[in-house]
C-alpha cells in the first residue's frame, strides 16, 4: 500500500492493513498511558489538531529558513506569525481541555484512590496524574508549567512512534531475508500462537529490536536537534559561545565513517555484536542523548515491537525504499509516500 501523501484516501491494495488508523492507536495508547485521556476517541485527537501540529512544524522551518524573520520585531508583522498564532490556539486549546478534564477527574477521585491506595496497594498512574499530584499537593507547579509538559508531551509522542513503524515495514519489505529472520525469530516465541504479546516475549526479540534500531539509524526520524548553549564549549578548532543555539545533524552522525565502510547499508545484524558498532557511545541519537534523551524511549520500543509481532506473524509486506524520496524537516517525512504492499501469509 502506497501511503498517499492525502491520509483521506483509502489504501490502494485489497487487503491492506489500516495503518493510518493504527498509527492513530499507537500514539493513542501512548497517549492514554502518559495523559490519562483516551487519544483514540476521535473527538479528542481530531485531524484538526493533527494538521494544526503539522504545520506548526513547517512554520518553524519555514521562519529558520528566511533569516529576516529571525528578527522577532519584523517576524511579529509577518503573515507566518498569524498561521502560527492560529495553529498555536489549536494545540494549547488542546492540553487545556486535557489538563481541565485530568484536573477535574483527579480532585473528583482523590479521596477514593487514597481509600484504595491503602486496601489495594498503589495502583498505575499515567505522568499527568503524577504532574497533577506534584502540582495540587506540593504546589510544585503551575497550571501554564503543567500544559507546557503536556505539550511536550502529545508533540514528543505525536506520530513518532507510527512513523518509525512506517520506515520500518518499508525497509523490511526491500529486504526480504531480514523479514524471513523476524518470521523465524517470532515462530520460535510463539510458535503458531496468535496471543497477545508479553513482556517476556518482548526481551527474547532481539533480532527484531536490532531491526528498529537499525531503520532509525537510516532514517532518524528527529534528524536534527537543537541545543541552546548555557556555556561555552570549546571544540578542536573553535569555540562555541554561550548563549547561542546550536544545531546537530543526527542524520550525518548517523552515517558517519564510525560506523564502518558499509555505514550506508541497512544492516540489522551489526546491532547484534557490539564489535560491530562504533566506540562512540553518542553515535546513535535516535532518542537523542544526554539529559534531554527521549523518556518515551522505553515506551517506543515496547510497542513498535508488541505492534510488528502482531503484523509479520499474519503479514507478509513488500516494499521498495529505493523509491523513498524523504525531506529533512522537524521530523524526516517522506515527500514521497511509503511504497508498501502487505498481503496476508498463507497458514
Ligand atoms: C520511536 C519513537 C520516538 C522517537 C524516535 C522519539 C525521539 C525523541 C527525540 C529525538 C527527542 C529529543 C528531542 C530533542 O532533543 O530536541 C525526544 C524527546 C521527547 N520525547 Fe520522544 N520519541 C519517540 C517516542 C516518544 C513517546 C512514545 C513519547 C511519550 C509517550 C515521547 C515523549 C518525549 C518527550 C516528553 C520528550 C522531551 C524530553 C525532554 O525534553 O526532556 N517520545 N523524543
Amino acid at each position: 500500500w502506497r501511503r498517499n501523501p492525502n491520509k483521506d484516501d483509502p489504501p490502494t491494495f485489497p487487503g491492506a492493513l489500516p495503518l493510518i488508523g493504527h498509527a492513530h492507536l499507537i500514539l493513542g495508547d501512548s497517549l492514554i498511558t502518559a495523559l490519562g485521556v483516551d487519544f483514540t476517541d476521535k473527538n479528542v485527537l481530531n485531524s484538526e489538531y493533527v494538521n494544526a501540529a503539522e504545520q506548526m512544524f513547517n512554520i518553524l522551518v519555514d521562519r529558520f529558513q528566511k533569516f529576516w524573520w529571525h528578527s522577532h520585531f519584523l517576524y511579529s508583522w509577518s503573515s507566518l506569525r498569524k498561521k502560527q498564532d492560529q495553529c498555536l490556539k489549536i494545540l494549547h486549546n488542546m492540553s487545556n481541555t486535557v489538563l481541565k478534564k485530568r484536573k477535574a477527574d483527579y480532585l473528583k477521585n482523590r479521596n477514593c484512590k487514597e481509600i484504595d491506595e491503602k486496601t489495594k496497594g498503589p495502583k498505575f498512574k499515567p505522568f499527568m496524574d503524577l504532574l497533577l499530584e506534584l502540582s495540587i499537593e506540593k504546589g510544585a507547579f503551575n497550571d501554564r508549567e503543567i500544559r507546557e509538559h503536556v505539550d511536550t508531551m502529545i508533540v514528543g509522542g505525536h506520530d513518532t512512534s507510527a512513523s518509525v513503524l512506517m520506515y520500518t515495514m518499508l525497509l523490511i519489505g526491500s529486504y526480504p531475508q531480514v523479514q524471513e529472520k523476524i518470521f523465524e525469530e517470532l515462530h520460535m516465541v510463539f510458535g503458531d500462537d496468535d496471543r497477545d504479546v508479553t513482556k517476556q516475549d518482548l526481551s527474547q526479540l532481539v533480532y527484531l529490536e536490532a531491526v528498529l534500531k537499525e531503520t532509525m539509524r537510516i532514517y532518524p526520524i528527529v534528524p536534527v536537534t537543537a541545543r541552546r548553549l548555557d556555556k561555552d564549549v570549546k571544540l578542536r578548532n573553535c569555540t562555541l559561545t554561550k548563549g547561542r543555539t546550536c544545531f546537530m545533524f543526527v542524520y550525518g552522525v548517523h552515517r558517519h565513517p564510525m560506523w564502518g565502510p558499509d555505514s550506508e547499508e541497512f544492516k540489522p545484524e551489526r546491532w547484534l555484536d557490539p564489535a560491530t558498532l562504533p566506540e562512540c557511545p553518542t553515535a546513535f541519537a535516535g532518542f537523542s542523548m544526554g539529559r534531554r534523551i527521549c523518556i518515551g524511549k522505553s515506551y517506543a520500543y515496547m510497542s513498535m515491537k508488541t505492534t510488528l509481532a502482531h503484523v509479520f506473524r499474519h503479514y507478509r509486506v513488500s516494499g521498495d525504499h529505493t523509491q523513498l524520496v524523504a525531506k529533512i524537516d522537524v521530523m524526516l517525512k517522506p515527500d514521497s509516500g511509503y511504497y508498501i504492499t502487505i498481503e496476508r501469509r498463507q497458514k
